[in-house]
């Protein structure tokens, strides 16, 4: 008899282990990667199957349940994919399945329903004398099984009362669950308008009062096939489409599209010659290719030297011999740029994979890697998991990023995945970027990372001027702007030289918090008690928790009217800019502009194509961009991350500086940036003024190492919740004394806290923090299983944490 172990796809952490299941004869086909639908308590779930067993007989005592169906028509995770989901498992201390999902788009391959249906043989119960229960069950019987939705609009008159019916007419076997498995269909249809027959000179002229038709006809002369979809955004009405339908002259027609969501990006392949540096940093990793062995390199190129470049060389050696490349970006907002260059050299060889892809997208992209279609997988760090075989290349650029940490269960690292990817398949690992990490240097520096250095920029075009500007002294001479005048110069400048301006301001919205004259009451959300941020719209928005509210007229602590707004976002820059450079055509990118899926590309665009002059944001605009008609940058309280409580606030703002500023004069002209800052002494911000990364090094890995922080320890994060806040810190406080308890006498490890999380209460629950450092990760690893951490639902454990509190 053949037996399954197989992970249900529920990612509750008391369940988290293998259930055995009998694979019936008519699914022998069934091995270890295949997804399955099963039995699980009174439930059908999906499930996957990470093992199978061969028993000569069944065994006794307990009765296996049967596998219901298979989900998909071949094996869905290979073994080096559940061998990667297994070790990630371990190290992150969640539950296998909830690795497993990630490999498959939308987290589940399908759409399980629930259905209610009458048991036949029970029409005198009792129960069956409420009229409300009889017109279900009647209606259940007469109908077949049914959703409990279809059931409420039915019988609009129960409406209310259908749940609790339901209940109980369940509970004396009245009525029973049946479950319906369907498989979430990656097949999607898209709707063409079509042209039909020849659009002649005669033709136009008949059409010549109907304008609208006239515009359609015209389109279809150019494009004779339009998607519905895109009809809008060309000024074309459903209606029109349908008169010339009518008329004979177009027709809508349906048909199955393996969808390429940046098929029309278009690019040009320009001959490059590769320069000294990177010719040299190439030669040096495609040994590691050809050898199809595991190599880890950390490229230190400095903003503008030409990293994508190599990046494409190296994937084209990796896609010489047959294999596939997996190329990471931090943000969506760089994609499009990423795509861009590939595309040049791979126009039908790449796929693109993040979150703002519908789950169809990406579902087809999925299908087109499988089916060896394309070898490039360009994406956001969900891409790492797609399900793909042979994988010679990771690269994470901007490796430094700290978006590339989920910060939702599995709290997983891109850079520990990719590397953990790199090594199962055999493959290089190239972490690039012009500000690596203080971890990855380190690693570097101690021989684990292969570092490669590329010090010079393109064409040997000197890093831009950097001014710095005390905004103490700002205020003191009376300027009140956000904008110091010495920026304000510089925009003039560069705009009367036809030049473009980058212009950072790291919050989105109006003004940044909202407080009472009277009493000092700053208003908060009512949910994770954060201060509210106050947009153009007229609301107030929690930038945690994505509610809003109006803006109360008066203070809801003490009642008065006298409520100010205090702090700047980008919204208000953006006014202020309005004001002060009326000329300038300002566009603003930050999370409240793009919102839709091409929205980043689409600002960038225009922005390259030179429709705007000034491009202001949030980090959005930091990182990665190469517009070259970009000569200035402003860097507007790059020193704000310096208040954190966070050891790696002075990282974060050096990296911002250098980032930013490392957007202007990449081309022809010498860049000019100006930094405005609280704090011209920090050292962050005089080595990011100076671009001095070594410096910067130097000084903040010796106060790592003093205060025991990472890279000289790793940080294991526990957060505790519960309704009651006695509660919550008593477990924590107890998993402190263990800890202390446990730990006695070993070197190496400290323990902080418990403390109230920086959202000290969210919904109602409580919340504490406690944080492990330690020289041994593996040891407090075991320690947190013997306390059964992994398996409770009250205790989030973040490995690696990027927040501390
Ligand atoms: N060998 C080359 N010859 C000429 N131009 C090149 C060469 N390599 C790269 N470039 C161009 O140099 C510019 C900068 O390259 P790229 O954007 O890759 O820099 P980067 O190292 O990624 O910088 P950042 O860290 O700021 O993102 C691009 O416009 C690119 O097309
Ligand atoms: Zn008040
Ligand atoms: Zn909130």
């Amino acid at each position: 008899m053949k037996t399954a172990d197989v992970f249900v796809n529920i990612p509750v952490k008391s369940i988290a282990r293998a259930y055995t299941y009998r694979v019936p004869q008519e699914l022998a086909k069934i091995e270890a990667g295949w997804r399955v639908f099963v039995p699980f308590g009174s439930r059908k779930v999906e499930g996957f199957v990470v093992e199978t067993h061969e028993l000569a007989e069944a065994p006794e005592k307990i009765k296996l349940k049967d596998i219901i169906a298979a989900v998909d028509e071949e094996c869905w995770f290979s073994p080096q994919m559940i061998e990667i989901a297994r070790w990630l498992s371990e190290f992150y201390l969640c539950s296998l399945a909830e690795i497993m999902r990630l490999f498959m788009p939308g987290k589940s391959g399908l759409r399980i329903t629930v259905l209610y249906e009458a048991d036949e043989s029970q029409q005198d119960h009792m129960l069956l004398a409420m009229p409300g229960c009889r017109a279900i069950y009647d209606y259940l019987r007469r109908e077949g099984p049914q959703k409990k939705a279809a059931i409420v609009k039915a019988l609009p008159e129960w409406q209310a009362d259908v749940a609790d019916f339901l209940e109980k007419m369940q509970k004396y076997h009245i009525v029973r669950k049946v479950y319906e498995a369907q498989k979430r269909d990656a097949a999607q249809y898209e709707k063409f308008v079509a042209l039909c027959g020849e659009v002649t000179p005669q033709l136009l002229e008949g059409y010549r009062r109907k304008k609208a038709q006239v515009h359609l006809l015209k389109l279809l002369q150019q494009t004779p096939e339009i998607p519905l979809a895109s009809l809008k955004a060309q000024h074309v009405s459903l209606a029109t489409v349908h008169n010339l339908e009518a008329a004979g002259l177009a027709a809508i027609r349906r048909r199955r599209v393996l969808r390429d969501s940046y098929r029309d990006a278009k690019a040009l392949h320009e001959a490059v010659e590769l320069t000294e540096d990177q010719r040299q940093v190439v030669a040096r990793v495609y040994p590691s290719i050809d050898a199809a062995r595991y190599q880890g390199f950390l490229l230190k190129g400095v903003t503008g030297s030409g990293k994508t470049q190599v990046y494409i060389e190296l994937a084209e050696r990796v896609r010489a011999a047959g294999r596939r490349v997996i190329v990471l970006v931090p943000e969506i907002a760089l994609t499009g740029q990423v795509v861009m260059a590939f595309k040049a050299y791979f126009p039908d060889d790449l796929v693109v994979m993040h979150s703002r892809l519908s789950l169809a997208e990406r579902n087809d992209a999925i299908l087109r890697v499988r089916r060896n279609e394309a070898g490039i997988i360009i994406g956001a760090r969900s891409a790492l998991f797609t399900p793909a075989d042979d994988i010679g290349l990771v690269i994470l650029d901007e490796e430094q990023d700290m978006s590339y940490k989920q910060d939702e269960s599995p709290r997983y690292h891109a850079r520990v995945v990719a590397e953990k990817i790199a090594r199962v398949h055999g493959a290089v690992l190239l972490l690039g970027s012009a500000t690596p990490s203080l971890e990855s240097y380190f690693r570097a520096a101690q021989g684990e990372l292969t570092l490669l250095v590329m010090p010079r920029r393109i064409g040997d075009i000197p890093l831009p001027i950097i001014h710095c500007v005390d905004m103490r002294e700002e205020l003191r001479m009376g300027n009140r702007h956000i904008i110091s005048r010495s920026l304000q110069e510089l925009i003039e400048h560069t705009i009367a030289q036809h030049q473009q301006v980058i212009i950072m301001l790291n919050r989105r919205g109006f003004s940044t918090f909202v407080m009472c004259r009277s009493c000092g009451e700053v208003i908060r959300c009512r949910h994770c008690g954060l201060p509210l941020v106050y947009h153009r719209s007229g609301q107030l928005k929690c930038h945690h928790c994505d509610v809003q509210e109006p803006v109360p007229d008066v203070c809801p602590k003490c009642g008065s009217r006298y409520i100010k707004y205090f702090g700047s976002g980008t919204e208000k820059l953006e006014q202020e800019l309005r004001q002060l450079v009326p000329s300038a055509r300002v566009i603003r990118m930050d999370r409240d502009t793009t919102t839709t899926k091409f929205a980043h590309q689409e600002i960038l665009e225009s922005f390259r194509r030179g429709e705007y002059d000034i491009l202001l944001g949030t980090q959005m605009v930091a990182k990665g961009h190469d517009i070259p008609n970009v000569t200035a940058v402003g860097i507007i309280s790059a020193d704000s991350s310096l208040n954190m409580p966070d050891f790696r606030a002075a990282e974060r703002c050096f990296m911002l500086i250098t980032q930013t500023a490392g957007r202007a004069g990449r081309h022809e002209t010498r860049g000019q940036v100006v930094i405005q800052t609280y704090n011209p002494t920090h050292y962050a911000v005089t080595c990011g003024i100076r671009q001095d990364y070594e410096g910067f090094f130097h000084k903040e890995i010796a106060l790592r190492q003093e205060l025991f922080y990472p890279p000289y320890s790793r940080l294991v994060k526990l957060l505790y919740q519960d309704a009651s806040e006695e509660k919550a810190r008593a477990n924590a406080t107890a998993l402190v004394k263990a800890f202390e308890l446990a730990f006695a006498g070993r070197e190496g490890h400290q323990v902080i806290g418990p403390a109230p999380a920086l959202i000290a209460c969210f919904r109602g629950v409580y919340r504490f923090v406690v944080l492990i450092k330690t020289a041994n990760l593996s040891a407090v690893h075991d320690f947190l299983k013997e306390q059964g951490l992994h398996l409770r639902a009250d205790v989030a454990i973040d490995i690696d944490p990027i927040t501390m509190f």
